[in-house]
C-alpha cells in the first residue's frame, strides 16, 4: 500500500473531483476548474517524480479527471485505476505524450488530452538560443570569465561561426520546428533545409516571401528545399535542430552513423525528446570532434545524463526548460484543465 500523498485542496464542495499531480503556475486552470463545480486536488508532495503507486494512490476510489506530468507513466495501471475511480478524462501538460499509452486508455473509456500551440514559440525560441550560444560559445566564454582567466582581447578569443548565409536544417517541421526555421531564417538570413514526413507548405511559403522582401530591397535571398531524406540536411546543414515527436520511428534517429554525415563543425540541438539522440553515441562523437557542438534541452535519461557529457565543454545542456516561460506554463496549466472539463461539459 502506498503512503498517503500530501494535497492542496481547493473547492472542498464541488461535484467533481479533478486532481492534478503537481502545483501549476498560475490560478486561472483553477478558477476554470472550480467555476465547473471541480473540488480540485494538487498534490504537494515534496518528490519530483511521482511513481505510479503514488498516482493510484492520489486517484484514490472517486476521481473524475486527473491533469498528470511528462515525467509519469500514463500505461495500463493508471488509466485502469482511473477508469475504476470513474474516471473519463486525462490531460498531460505537454505537448509531447510519449509517457502516455493512448491505445491503454482507450481500452478504459478515458479521453487523453495534451497542451500543444500554446508553447510553440517559447519552445522554438529555446531552441533558437541555444543555436546562437552554441555557435558563439557562451557558455563556454563565460565560465572564463567567472573564472578569472580573461586577461584582454585576443583575435583567437572564443571564435565561433557566424550564422548569417548559413544553412540551418529542421528535423520535423510541425509547429515547433517550422516556428524555430522562420526565427532562424528571419533573424539571421539563413538558408533552410528541412526533412519530415509531410510537406511544411506554409513555412516554405513564409521562406519564399521573405526572400523576394530580401531581393527587393537589394539582398540575397534566402532559399529553402525540402529535403528527400534525414541524411541530406545531416550533410548540408551548419545547425541543425530536431523536432520531431517521439515514436518507434524517431528513436535513436540521430546516432553513430548519422552523426558521422554531419559537418564537422555542426551544431545540433535537441529540444524534442532526449532518445531521439543516441547519447552514449553523441558523447563519442564530441569527444572526437571538439568543433562540433550540440544545445541540448533534453536527455535520453532524463534526469540523468549519459556518463562523460557533463564534463564536454562543446555541449550545452539545461534542464528540459525549452517551454519555460510564465505565459507559456499558465497557458499550458490552462488547456490541460480545459481537457480534462471537456468531457464534464458535453455531458451537461
Ligand atoms: N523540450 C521541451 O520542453 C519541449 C517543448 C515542447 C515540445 N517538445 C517536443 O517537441 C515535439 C514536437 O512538438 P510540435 O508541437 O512541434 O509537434 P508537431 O506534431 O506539430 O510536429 C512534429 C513533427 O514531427 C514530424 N515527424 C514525425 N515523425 C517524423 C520522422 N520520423 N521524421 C521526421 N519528422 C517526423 C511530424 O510530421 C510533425 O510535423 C513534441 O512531441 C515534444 O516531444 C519538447
Ligand atoms: O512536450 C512538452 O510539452 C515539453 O516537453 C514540456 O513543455
Amino acid at each position: 500500500m502506498a503512503k498517503p500523498v500530501q494535497i492542496e485542496v481547493w473547492n472542498p464542495n464541488g461535484k467533481y473531483r479533478v486532481v492534478s499531480t503537481k502545483p501549476m503556475p498560475g490560478t486561472r486552470w483553477i478558477n476554470l476548474l472550480i467555476q465547473q463545480d471541480c473540488r480540485v486536488e494538487i498534490c504537494t508532495q515534496n518528490k519530483t517524480i511521482l511513481s505510479v503507486e503514488d498516482i493510484i494512490a492520489l486517484i484514490g476510489d472517486k476521481c473524475d479527471g486527473v491533469i498528470g506530468q511528462l515525467t509519469e507513466d500514463w500505461g495500463d495501471a493508471l488509466f485502469s485505476a482511473l477508469s475504476k475511480a470513474g474516471g473519463k478524462a486525462f490531460s498531460n501538460m505537454a505537448v509531447g505524450y510519449n509517457n502516455v499509452d493512448v491505445n491503454a486508455a482507450n481500452r478504459y473509456g478515458v479521453a487523453v488530452g495534451n497542451t500543444p500551440g500554446v508553447l510553440t514559440e517559447t519552445t522554438a525560441e529555446l531552441a533558437a538560443t541555444l543555436s546562437v550560444a552554441a555557435a558563439r560559445r557562451i557558455v563556454e566564454a563565460d565560465a572564463f570569465m567567472r573564472g578569472g582567466l580573461y586577461e584582454g582581447w585576443l583575435p583567437h578569443l572564443f571564435v565561433g561561426n557566424l550564422l548569417k548565409r548559413q544553412t540551418v536544417g529542421v528535423i520535423g517541421a510541425g509547429r515547433i520546428g517550422s516556428a524555430y526555421a522562420r526565427m532562424m531564417v528571419e533573424g539571421f538570413k539563413m538558408n533552410l533545409i528541412y526533412y519530415d514526413l509531410y510537406q511544411a507548405t506554409r513555412l516554405e511559403k513564409f521562406v519564399t516571401a521573405y526572400g523576394q522582401f530580401l531581393k527587393a530591397n537589394g539582398e540575397q535571398p534566402v532559399t529553402w528545399k525540402r529535403a528527400s531524406s534525414m541524411d541530406e540536411v545531416l550533410r548540408e546543414a551548419d545547425v541543425i535542430s530536431l523536432h520531431p515527436v517521439l515514436d518507434k520511428t524517431t528513436y535513436h534517429l540521430v546516432n553513430k552513423e548519422r552523426l558521422a554525415v554531419m559537418k564537422k563543425e555542426a551544431i545540433l540541438v535537441n529540444c524534442s525528446r532526449g532518445p531521439v539522440i543516441d547519447e552514449v553515441a553523441l558523447v563519442e562523437h564530441l569527444k572526437a570532434n571538439p568543433m562540433f557542438r550540440v544545445g541540448l534541452d533534453v536527455f535520453e535519461d532524463e534526469p540523468y545524463m549519459k556518463p562523460g557529457l557533463a564534463d564536454m565543454k562543446n555541449a550545452i545542456v539545461v534542464p528540459h526548460i525549452a517551454s519555460a516561460s510564465k505565459w507559456t506554463r499558465e497557458g499550458m496549466a490552462t488547456l490541460a484543465a480545459l481537457n480534462v472539463l471537456v468531457y464534464h461539459l458535453y455531458k451537461k
